[in-house]
């Protein structure tokens, strides 16, 4: 198998805190299963603006689109309040989603046995709890035009974002989420505001569609947006695969997060359509952000990130012994009572993000034997 190129961005704030045990993650694939990546690493977010004057470079976005695969951490720096929006640090994880067409999302919200109590929700609600959602990622309301702060006439402000969705963009990731159902428990619940938005009514349409087309096998419920982020607290056995816009997928994936512990839990692939020579671009990050408020204390959770090295080792590299192993190592060191604050519940031991990091290292070492 040749080296595979993996482009490593850690972004701001807990963004290189986190992907500092990934990085000891990698060294043991190479030291105990011989598997060693091409690797390059560069800066995004206000790390970039601070070196270079932009969010992002060129240079990196096309060193992106030639990578087998993109593992990112997260960007955001309150220190960079006052510039342009468009010169933000968000906008390096907005570009490339947008540059490399990586439309669909997959945020897993699956509970580990041992974070049963961690969980907001009752641990018998949520044990053995496994959603995917299915986010769309490079249109709806964080693109669609016109957008803008304008002044009006009477020196009034207002401030304007349109949600727009084409037919061919709810396809393809009502596509992604069907097949995925198909592996799964065979159901997609479809989520919008249709009694409220033509956008939505329009999704409800083309999904409706397509499943009667393409995918009457699978079982497809439709909810609305807001009763979905009811009924995830309520009873969120009742879902499998939720497929979802942008903004509706950027919230109630934080939501679901909860139902596992901790944001700081939650890995995720963000999937582009499969080029003719058969790559697939594929970006793979933590949901949670840059963190401010916990950065520099060694205290963040590293596993989101970790999980979403994992994701990368399944998804791009079909590498799947090695992402179950990581798997197991995780659940593994939750099993031990070993917890960061985030996650932290009575009679467990509180550890930093290298502790953290470290354990679930020598884990994978007793995995491999
Ligand atoms: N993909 C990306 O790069 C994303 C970037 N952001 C950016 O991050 C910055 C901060 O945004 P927030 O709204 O504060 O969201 P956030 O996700 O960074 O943090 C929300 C809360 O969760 C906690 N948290 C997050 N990750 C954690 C982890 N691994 N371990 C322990 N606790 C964790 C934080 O301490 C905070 O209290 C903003 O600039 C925002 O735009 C937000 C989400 C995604
Ligand atoms: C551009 C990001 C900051 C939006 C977000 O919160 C996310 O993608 O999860
Ligand atoms: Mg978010």
């Amino acid at each position: 198998m040749s080296t595979k190129k993996l482009l490593i961005l850690p972004g701001d704030g807990i963004g290189p805190e986190v992907m500092r045990e990934v990085a000891r993650v990698a060294a043991w694939l190479s030291r105990r299963r011989g598997i060693t990546f091409d690797i390059s690493e560069d800066l995004v977010g206000g790390a970039s603006l601070a070196e270079y004057g932009v969010p992002i470079r060129e240079e990196v976005v096309q060193k992106a689109r030639e990578a087998d695969a993109v593992l990112f951490g997260s960007v955001g720096d309150p220190k960079w309040a006052h510039v342009g929006f468009d010169k933000r640090p968000e906008v390096a994880i907005l570009k490339l989603r947008q540059e490399l067409g990586l439309f669909a999302n997959l945020r897993p919200a699956k509970v580990f046995d041992a974070l049963v109590d961690a969980s907001t929700l009752k641990p018998d609600v949520v044990r053995g709890l496994d959603i995917m959602i299915v986010r769309e990622t490079v249109g709806g309301i964080y693109f669609g035009e016109p957008r803008g702060i304008e002044t009006l006439p009477d020196g009034e402000r207002r401030g304007i974002n349109t949600e727009v969705y084409t037919t061919r963009e709810i396809e393809r990731v009502a596509r992604v989420a069907f097949d995925l159902a198909r592996k799964r428990q065979n159901s997609v619940c479809s989520v919008e505001k249709c009694n409220v938005m033509e956008s939505g009514l329009l999704w409800k349409e083309v999904v409706t569609d397509l499943h009667a087309r393409e995918y009457s096998d699978v079982t497809l419920s439709h909810m609305l947006a807001d009763n979905c982020a009811m009924q995830l607290v309520r009873n969120p056995r009742q879902f499998d695969v939720i497929v979802t816009g942008n903004l509706f997928g950027d919230i109630l994936s934080d939501l679901a997060s909860m139902l596992t512990g901790s944001l700081g839990m939650l890995p995720s692939a963000t999937l582009g359509a499969v080029h003719s020579d058969g790559r697939r671009p594929a970006l793979y990050e933590p949901i949670h952000g840059s963190a401010p408020d916990i950065a520099g204390r060694g205290i963040a959770n590293p596993i989101a990130q970790i999980l979403s090295f994992a994701m990368l080792l399944r998804y791009s590299f079909s590498m799947l012994a090695e992402a179950d192993m990581i798997e197991k190592a995780v659940a593994a060191v939750l099993a031990t009572g070993l917890r960061t604050a985030d996650i932290m519940s009575e009679g467990m031991a509180r550890v930093g993000t290298d502790v953290m990091g470290d354990a679930i290292v020598r884990e994978l070492d007793k995995l491999q034997g």
